[in-house]
């Protein structure tokens, strides 16, 4: 798992430029998501070798309700207890503000890294802007302009030299759930309810990350790892009930799942927060069941469920894919078939599929349904391959990538599910530039080409045969 970093600081301090100048934009990856262009608050960077998450915490709470002070507040304390590093980053144009000394406050005695930022130092000379930071307390800062680079690399070196090290989770057999869900939705009385069943052996055990502690159960034959759990259990009998959803926790347990569990409190009804906690898990790639939780208390008639669920896909376009269930974490209801949910999910979500297969799908698809032209040039589909799984995911060489229009990837990605029986689980379509190759639809010249490709391969294969004696 990539080591998380906490940017907090007001409004305006120029974040989201920082974010854009630290984090490359990566191939264009496609997934079911169409033509949402979302705020990105958090973005996954890399600085020479090391990779990790950038988070705007402030971005994820709800200003209204909030004192600009409460809402810093709350920011920091987020920041300092579930990221793995925290950069302060104070604005360098406008000067001292009157939270800065607060916050700086708030972040001493800090046992992780902190790291403070004057941002909009746009060259050297500006520099004499920091004098008045220094009145602050500190004798630390980092000099940097987001907007035009300078100080950002001095400043990164340090960044990864303090972050701790990526902690690859190591593979075990079990099917990684995660559960998650804004406040108050009853994820602790779920995972209880999970862990209180008789027929269940549960063990806690040290996640292999940081400060993460699973629980082991099994059901049947088979052992399930509910990640992140222990924090969670905990958290339900402190009652912390006014604790604002910590987008860092989130994020932490839906890297290490296969199987998001989206925790959903039927009785108050669908809500954006909940749509956009499911985003979330949907962004990092996870499989994912949404529960609507305490159906007990839902009054209802023979359609509710119907509606419910319906409204559920309506809302949630992007995670047609997911399966729904109606549960009671409190009496129990359902909450056996939810691991059914997850096993076929699961089974889909680590899919393989042969490269003869895709093919084959992506030709016939592009048979049924030609992609337009694009500038009057014609798009041209060479070669498809599964690259990896977990989410099963595909490239597919094009000789325009860019131009291939959304909804034609997404026409794709829809032949892939209906064929390949991936009807549950998140795809990813990664489309690369390639020119001169076979394209499909050119039968003939195709056998060609997977001829001379298996050639080509068995030469390869002896060689390396020869090679080795
Ligand atoms: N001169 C200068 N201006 C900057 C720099 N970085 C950001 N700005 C400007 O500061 C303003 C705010 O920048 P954003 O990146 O949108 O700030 P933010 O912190 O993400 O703002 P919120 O999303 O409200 O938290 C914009 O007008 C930027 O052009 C910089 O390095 N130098
Ligand atoms: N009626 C009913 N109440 C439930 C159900 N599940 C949870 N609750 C109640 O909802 C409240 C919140 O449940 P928790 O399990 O603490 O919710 P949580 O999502 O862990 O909350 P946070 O710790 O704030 O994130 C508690 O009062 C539970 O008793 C259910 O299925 N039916």
């Amino acid at each position: 798992m990539k080591p998380i970093v906490a940017v907090v600081g007001r409004p305006n301090v120029g974040k989201s430029t920082f974010f854009n100048r630290v984090t490359k934009s990566r191939d264009a990856l496609v997934d079911d998501r169409p033509g949402v262009t979302r705020d990105r608050l958090y973005r996954d960077a890399r600085w020479e070798d090391t990779e990790f998450t950038l988070i705007d915490t402030g971005g994820f709470l709800e200003r209204d309700d909030d004192p600009f002070a409460g809402h810093i507040r709350v920011q920091i304390q987020q920041a300092v207890e579930d990221a793995d590093a925290v950069i302060l980053m104070l604005d360098g144009k406008s000067g001292i503000s009157p939270y800065d000394r607060d916050m700086i406050q708030m972040l001493r005695n800090v046992y992780k890294p902190v790291l403070y930022v004057v941002n909009k130092i746009d060259g050297a000379e500006q520099e004499t802007q920091l004098a008045d930071f220094y009145s602050l307390g500190k004798d630390n800062f980092w000099p940097i302009s987001g907007e035009h680079g300078y100080g950002v690399p001095d400043f990164m070196d340090e960044l990864v030299r303090v972050l701790p090290p990526s902690e690859p989770d190591e593979p075990d057999d079990m099917i990684r759930i995660a559960v998650v869900g804004r406040p108050n939705v009853g994820k602790s009385s779920l995972i209880n309810r999970i862990l209180g069943q008789e027929r269940h052996v549960v063990s806690e055990v040290p996640g292999t990350t940081r400060d993460a502690v699973d629980s082991v159960c099994t059901v049947g034959e088979k052992q399930y790892r509910l990640v992140d759990t222990a924090g969670i259990r905990r958290k339900g009998k402190v009652s912390l009930k006014i604790e604002k959803f910590s987008i860092i926790k989130a994020f932490k347990s839906l890297d290490r799942c296969d199987v998001a569990l989206v925790v959903i409190d039927a009785h108050e009804g669908i809500t954006d927060q909940d749509i956009t906690v499911a985003g979330y898990a949907q962004d990092r790639g996870c499989g994912c069941v949404f529960l609507l939780n305490k159906w007990d208390i839902v009054e209802k008639d023979h359609n509710t469920t119907k509606r419910y669920y319906e409204e559920l896909r309506m809302r949630s376009k992007f995670l047609s894919f997911a399966p729904a269930l109606t549960i009671s974490a409190l009496t129990g209801t359902r909450v056996h078939k939810i691991f059914r949910l997850v096993d076929e999910v699961y089974r889909q979500y680590s899919t393989r599929i042969g490269t003869g297969q895709i093919n084959r799908i992506i030709e016939r698809a592009i048979e049924k349904n030609e992609p337009s032209l694009h500038l009057g040039k014609r798009l041209r589909f060479y070669y498809a391959t599964q690259v990896a799984a977990k989410p099963p995911s595909f490239v597919c060489f094009v000789n325009y990538p860019e131009a291939v229009h959304f909804s034609y990837q997404r026409y794709l990605i829809n032949q892939i599910r209906e064929e390949a029986g991936l009807d549950k689980t998140p795809i990813q379509l990664k489309l690369r530039q390639r020119t001169g190759r076979i394209e499909f639809g050119k039968r003939k010249k195709k056998v060609e080409f997977s001829k001379k490709k298996t050639t080509e391969y068995r030469n390869r294969k002896k060689q390396g045969k020869r090679r080795k004696k």
